[in-house]
């Protein structure tokens, strides 16, 4: 017998900002034994779907980011994922594995055309969000695990990051922040994750050549924890290392990390808006608008 509940999570009108659990469907299941018991959730817009499982036996979460054709974070699908998050500290989840649903790609970062010929005010708007988001993954009361299961350039290395544990499908990924080869710079809060991960020596050489790391590279300078041969591996060992919070005391769990992360949350938190003008400053300039359009052209023509 499987138990399956499934929450309608609501976002861009009707259901925006709340996630529904709405125990919908008891129903048993033929010839199966161990069926594993869990939540099952998935929305969708045009601003990218999210599936959401929420195993009950444990309160992990597995929250699968879709958005084709590469996960960009657009202001929409930002959105999604921070409602997301809001949803799963009100329900109390024990643990979360972020992944991707797309082949290839983890995500590909911030969404370019977000900043290509942006406005100041649609650029406030999606920057904003940006911020609002990472502030909440970077310090969820439950532990995390990033499951790079393809690319994760740019921000989706900060989103990766942002998680405590990085596990990375080998050997064709690669995953970096990349904005200096974009002739962009990192904002702060992103070198400051980076500083906290890999300590600021290599964070230095990482982020001014903009590099991009294969997963044997990443594991080398301890940018990703774990490297696996294949999804399943990967999900076992996220559950693993969830599996040892079972026995730790929550709150206790929760402001030891938030001790550990409270310098860099609060460097942002203290200076929002500087980031946000050094933005619209950089990114509206005319040099690196022409930069982004090239950018952007080259990835068409491949
Ligand atoms: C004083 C201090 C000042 C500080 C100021 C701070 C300033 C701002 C800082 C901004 C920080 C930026 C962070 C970022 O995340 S930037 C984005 C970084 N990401 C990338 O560079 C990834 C680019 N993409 C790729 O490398 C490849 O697409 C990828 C490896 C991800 C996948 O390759 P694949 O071959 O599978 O797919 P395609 O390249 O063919 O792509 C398919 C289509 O998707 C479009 N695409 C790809 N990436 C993006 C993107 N990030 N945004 C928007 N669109 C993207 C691509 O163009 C293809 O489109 P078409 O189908 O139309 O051809």
């Amino acid at each position: 017998m499987i138990i399956s509940f499934h929450y309608n999570i609501g976002n861009q009108g009707i259901f925006h900002n709340s996630i529904m659990f709405v125990k919908k469907a008891l129903f048993a299941v033929p010839n199966s034994k161990s069926l594993p018991i869990g939540l099952v959730a998935r929305f969708s817009s045009a601003t990218g779907d999210i599936g959401v499982t929420v195993n009950d036996k444990t309160g992990v979460a597995t929250v699968k980011l879709q958005r084709a054709p590469v996960n960009s974070l657009n202001t929409g699908f930002l959105k999604n994922i921070e409602s997301t998050l809001d949803s799963l500290e009100k329900e109390k989840a024990r643990g979360l594995i972020l992944t991707s649903g797309l082949p290839k790609i983890f995500t590909a970062g911030l969404d370019i055309l977000e900043l290509y010929n942006c406005t100041t005010e649609s650029l406030t708007t999606f920057w904003t969000q940006l911020q609002s988001t990472w502030l909440k993954l970077h310090a969820t009361s439950f532990p995390s695990v990033a499951l790079i299961n393809g690319h994760a350039p740019g921000a989706g290395c900060q989103l990766a990051m942002s998680c405590e544990y990085r596990i990375m499908l080998g050997p064709k990924y690669t995953i970096g922040l990349n904005e200096t080869k974009m002739g962009i710079i990192a904002p702060f809060w992103f070198v400051d994750t980076m500083i906290d991960t890999l300590g600021p020596r290599q964070a230095e050489l990482a982020l001014t050549s903009g590099k991009l790391f294969t997963s044997s590279e990443a594991l080398k300078v301890g940018l990703i924890d774990e490297e696996v041969g294949s999804e399943e591996e990967g999900v076992a060992k996220a559950e693993a290392f969830l599996s040892q919070y079972a026995t730790i005391p929550g709150t206790a769990r929760k402001l030891t990390k938030l001790m550990i992360r409270e310098k860099t949350i609060s460097n942002l938190v203290k200076n929002k808006d500087k980031d946000l003008k050094n933005v619209i400053d950089l990114i509206t300039s005319a040099q690196v608008q022409k930069g982004l359009g090239l950018y952007l052209q080259s990835l068409k023509k491949k």
